[in-house]
């Protein structure tokens, strides 16, 4: 493992109305590691991603990515910079085809404002066949290459989720947020998902950040766990340690 510092989270914190969602957080995350977010619903694991990519601005603390200060940055800037996501409800654009789905990750590239044009016309422009080629080059990585002209919403849900991955690979994080993933999926679904998880830190060797209640899955591919409680850190370490610690059991019997 590399010793490339990507995210650091230094004592942030946010705070709604009154309710201190998230407070003195602190994560930083290595080049090429998986690391888990666990928590209780409502422990704030859901802000914390909102916080890293931009969609909230934390009231206290420092975010940055490389060194760079991430507050007060807007979400596209974020996503620029290097950090992707993907939400705990599926958000596809549902009428459009697999491939064009991913095409429009790659729309500030494009000249054409209709990255859906582009598969339904028989003559490609250069550019856009250059768009064309890498966005096939990442369904094969999926495996979706072969529904490219599906719609996205006649896809089985373990690969709308597969899909979701696949467009916010097309940005080219190096930190890739992923929220709850394995939801809804079912074993056979979860076991193809990890496998896609496995390849993504193999082959683009990019670090990812994950929101799970699966814990097969955390503790899978996690090789660092951190535990959310009311908004606060309440353990960090080796997955294996982290599960046995006793405020983390009582927090979850308590939930
Ligand atoms: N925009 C908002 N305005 C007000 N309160 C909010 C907002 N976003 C989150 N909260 C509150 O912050 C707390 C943390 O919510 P969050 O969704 O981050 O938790 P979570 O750990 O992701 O939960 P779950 O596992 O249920 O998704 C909750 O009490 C929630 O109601």
């Amino acid at each position: 493992m590399s010793n490339n510092l990507i995210l650091s989270a230094k004592d942030i914190g946010i705070t709604f109305g009154g309710l201190k969602a998230v407070s003195e957080f602190n994560l930083e995350i290595y080049q090429n590691e998986i690391v888990g977010l666990i928590g209780p619903n409502g422990a704030g694991k859901t802000t914390v991603f909102n916080l890293l990519t931009g969609v909230y601005e934390p009231t206290e603390g420092e975010i940055k990515l490389n060194g760079t200060l991430l507050n007060g940055k807007k979400v596209h800037q974020i996503v620029s910079m290097g950090i992707a996501r993907t939400f705990q409800n599926i958000r596809l654009f549902k009428a459009l085809t697999v491939a064009e789905n991913v095409a429009v990750a790659f729309n500030k590239d494009m000249k054409t404002s209709i990255p859906s044009s582009i598969f339904r016309t028989k003559g490609f422009f250069k550019e856009e066949r250059k768009i064309y080629n890498k966005v096939m080059d990442i369904l094969k990585i999926f495996s979706l290459d072969e529904y490219k002209d599906e719609k996205a919403d006649n896809l089985p849900y373990g690969k709308q989720r597969k899909l979701e991955i696949a467009r916010a690979m097309a940005t080219s994080p190096q930190l890739l947020l992923l929220d709850e993933p394995a939801a809804g999926m079912n074993d056979t679904e979860t076991a193809e998902l990890m496998e896609t998880i496995g390849i993504l830190k193999d082959k683009f060797k990019i670090s990812i950040l994950l929101i799970e209640h699966d814990m097969n899955l955390v503790l899978g591919i996690c090789e660092k766990l951190n535990v959310l409680d009311y908004g606060r850190m309440l353990a960090s370490g080796n997955p294996q340690e982290v599960i046995k610690d006793e405020r983390v059991i009582s927090a979850y019997l308590g939930d």
